[in-house]
């Protein structure tokens, strides 16, 4: 039948074989073969062929070989395929009633169960098929497929793994069994059988982040039609993964590409001792936190029919240790941490929506930079608000200037985020911690309670936070123990214990007297560290280099502080030219009962005129000189002027012009926070 069907698919074959067939009896003496003559000459074109043939000297009779060929192994493939497709029949009927099977995709948390077994395990590691990099972190969701092969987030980390990261050279070669292939395994005197699929998308998100990442599908198998086996073999993977990450914090970040969480980052808990603040303040948050967790809490908050959740608000100079906290109480919790940058300009209202509503229960929220743009109550950026003319107090000054600052609006406005903060399906039992370097331009809203319960604030390193950084980097404290340390801890002699106990003494005499050396709310803790860190060895040379650092700080504070001054000089120069132009382009004299006017705007005006009133006085100018004082004609402007003002075509002041608002951001985009945040760094030791 095959040969048959060979002969069929090739026509051309048929005629040539069917020639070869006549012509065999007769191939002898020399004679021409008639017969197959006559075979080929029905085929068109064959005699063509023929004479070409005959013309380079080739026997023609070489066409009926290759014709007899060519149908023998048209045969044998249409065997092949067809006996192939029964085999695929055959497997699909078994895979059907005899197997069981799960699947499972890269974006749940089951995936990385699986993956960290295979990799625990080294299934398929030693692979044929492979694919070879050298990339590091398991960082964005798009690699997880090819990192999990043969490096998982713990695999990676052991540093006794053929998939340690790097030596002294750099990063090392990782082996990956390549996708698309079945890899066997037993558990529990079971087959297994895992097949990984890469669905290549090719499509682009629509959110700016470049094509979407691959996903993968992981499918496994058993035999038997009970599923019992696979759903143990499930478990046990959870379990080893839970017991793996016990020592370690995941971060979710959220994947720029699609938008959705994604475990962006393994890292070693750290201890709540490790990070300084006053004792005061840790403790009133850890009790808060700690009840709101309980169990009883839970209950209450049901009875009660409240939202169960909880907000709190770290605020507080950069590198105070606002984010460090988070992390240690996601650690002592046993919490996941999702961390969400609002300056991310990829992230708009849906998506932060849909980010809340994908939390776990029992989750910490980290909402980093709130401050950031459409999020504080400003109605525009970089530009003095009305508001502000009033005052000349640094605070005001402080404020003005802040909304000057360099940073790049993010997409999400206020009412997005309080709704997904507040909204109906989002997750019960999570804490949100929102952090800020500028409290002050926040939206009340978002900071009322029930949002925020409670505030922290995080400064400048005081005498007893001084003290306890030194002690915590000093007194040799691990922030983990593995279970060896702890036996050799217990195993200590009593030599040993003493000489611990001495040399703890001596670390806090040092704290002491470092503390009494360096000047109260004058560094944050990462400047303390910054200067500490290099002399981690010896606390002595940190204490015998300490005048000569301070000496080289104070007077990079002096220099910070006299290019404060001229940038708030600057600042209020402009302020004042800004509402002069503003005066000269006649919005001022508008009628002020104007119906079409609102309250709001009226408020503004006149706060702006008393402004004028007030600059005016201050520098001696009186009104009658500026009402003499000629509008600036097109073209005339200085250089100064156009920065402040270029384009003011509009006489409404409250913004709603989105070309004039738009001008105004440009404007003052170049005038940054007044307090610097971080001074010139000290010259490396
Ligand atoms: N209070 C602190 N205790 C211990 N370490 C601290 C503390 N503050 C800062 N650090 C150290 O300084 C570095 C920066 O800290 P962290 O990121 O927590 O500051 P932050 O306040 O969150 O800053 P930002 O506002 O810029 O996010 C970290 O390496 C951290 O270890």
């Amino acid at each position: 039948m095959f040969f048959a069907g060979g002969l069929a698919q090739n026509p051309a074959a048929m005629v040539l074989g069917a020639g070869m067939y006549n012509q065999m009896p007769m191939n002898n003496g020399g004679q021409p073969p008639v017969q197959s003559d006559e075979a080929l000459a029905s085929i068109p074109g064959a005699e063509m062929v023929k004479r070409l043939l005959d013309q380079y000297g080739i026997d023609s009779s070489m066409l009926i070989t290759i014709g007899m060929l060519l149908t023998i192994f048209n045969s044998f493939t249409g065997l092949y395929s067809f006996f192939l497709s029964l085999v695929y029949q055959a497997m699909n009927f078994f895979a059907a009633y005899f197997l069981s099977k799960a699947s499972i995709r890269s974006n749940d948390e089951c995936f990385d169960y699986i993956m960290e077994y295979l990799s625990r395990n080294e299934i398929s590691t030693d692979s044929r098929l492979f694919h070879v990099s050298t990339q590091q972190d398991i960082i964005p969701r798009k690699h997880k497929a090819m990192f999990y092969d043969g490096a998982t987030f713990s695999a990676i980390n052991r540093p006794d793994s053929e998939f340690v990261q790097t030596d002294e050279y750099g990063p090392k070669l990782k082996f990956i069994p390549a996708s698309a292939k079945k890899h066997y395994f037993f558990f529990e005197k079971t087959l297994f059988i895992i097949e990984r699929t890469i669905e290549h998308t090719a499509t682009h998100s629509n959110n700016g982040g470049g094509a979407r990442p691959d996903d993968e599908t992981v499918e496994i198998w058993t035999v038997g039609r009970n599923p019992l086996a696979l759903r143990r073999f499930l478990a046990h993977c959870r379990v080893l993964f839970m017991k793996q990450q016990q020592y370690k914090t995941i971060l979710h970040t959220c994947d720029s590409y699609d938008m959705r969480w994604s475990a962006s980052q393994t890292r070693p808990i750290r201890s709540l001792d490790s990070v300084v603040m006053t004792f005061k303040d840790k403790d009133r948050l850890l009790t808060d936190i700690a009840e709101y967790l309980s169990p009883k809490t839970k209950s209450w908050y049901a009875e009660q029919g409240l939202p169960y959740r909880r907000g709190y608000l770290f605020y507080g100079l950069p590198g105070t240790g606002k984010t460090s906290l988070t992390t240690a109480i996601a650690g002592a919790f046993n919490l996941k941490l999702f961390i969400l940058s609002l300056g991310s300009q990829n992230l708009h209202d849906n998506y932060v929506q849909e980010l809340f509503l994908s939390l776990p229960p029992r989750a910490i929220v980290l909402l980093e930079d709130v401050d950031s743009a459409n999020v504080d109550r400003d109605y525009g950026y970089g530009v003095p608000q009305d508001d502000d003319i009033d005052s000349e107090d640094d605070e005001e000054v402080d404020k003005a200037l802040n909304r000057g600052s360099s940073r790049r609006p993010s997409n999400v406005s206020l009412s997005g985020l309080l709704n997904a903060i507040d909204g109906v399906g989002s997750a019960e039992g999570r804490v949100l911690i929102m952090t800020t370097n500028r409290r002050e331009s926040l939206d009340s809203a978002l900071i009322r309670p029930g949002r925020v319960d409670m505030e922290i604030e995080f400064g400048r390193a005081n005498n007893e936070v001084l003290e306890q950084i030194f002690i915590q980097l000093y007194s040799g404290k691990k922030q983990q123990m593995s279970s060896l340390a702890l036996e050799q801890e217990e195993k200590k002699s009593e030599k040993d214990v003493l000489a611990e106990a001495a040399h703890k003494h001596e670390v806090e005499e040092l704290a002491k007297k470092f503390a009494s050396m360096v000047p109260e709310g004058m560094f944050t803790p990462a400047e303390v560290q910054n200067f500490l860190l290099p002399r981690k060895r010896d606390p002595n040379l940190a204490l015998k280099e300490l005048p000569d650092w301070l000496k080289i700080q104070t007077d990079n504070l002096k220099k910070a502080e006299e290019k404060d001054k001229r940038k708030r000089a600057k600042f209020l120069q402009r302020r004042h030219k800004w509402f002069k132009q503003r005066k000269q382009m006649k919005f001022l004299n508008q009628d002020d009962d104007s119906d079409a006017e609102s309250a709001d705007s009226r408020k503004k005006k006149r706060h702006s005129k008393e402004f004028l009133e007030d600059i005016a006085e201050e520098n001696g100018e009186d009104k009658k000189d500026e009402k003499s004082e000629e509008p600036a004609k097109e073209g005339e402007e200085t250089k100064e002027e156009k920065d402040v003002v270029p384009e003011i075509k509009t006489e409404n002041v409250d913004g709603d012009d989105s070309k004039s608002k738009k001008s105004e951001e440009g404007d003052w985009s170049d005038v940054e926070t007044s307090r610097p945040a971080s001074r010139p760094t000290e010259p490396s030791t």
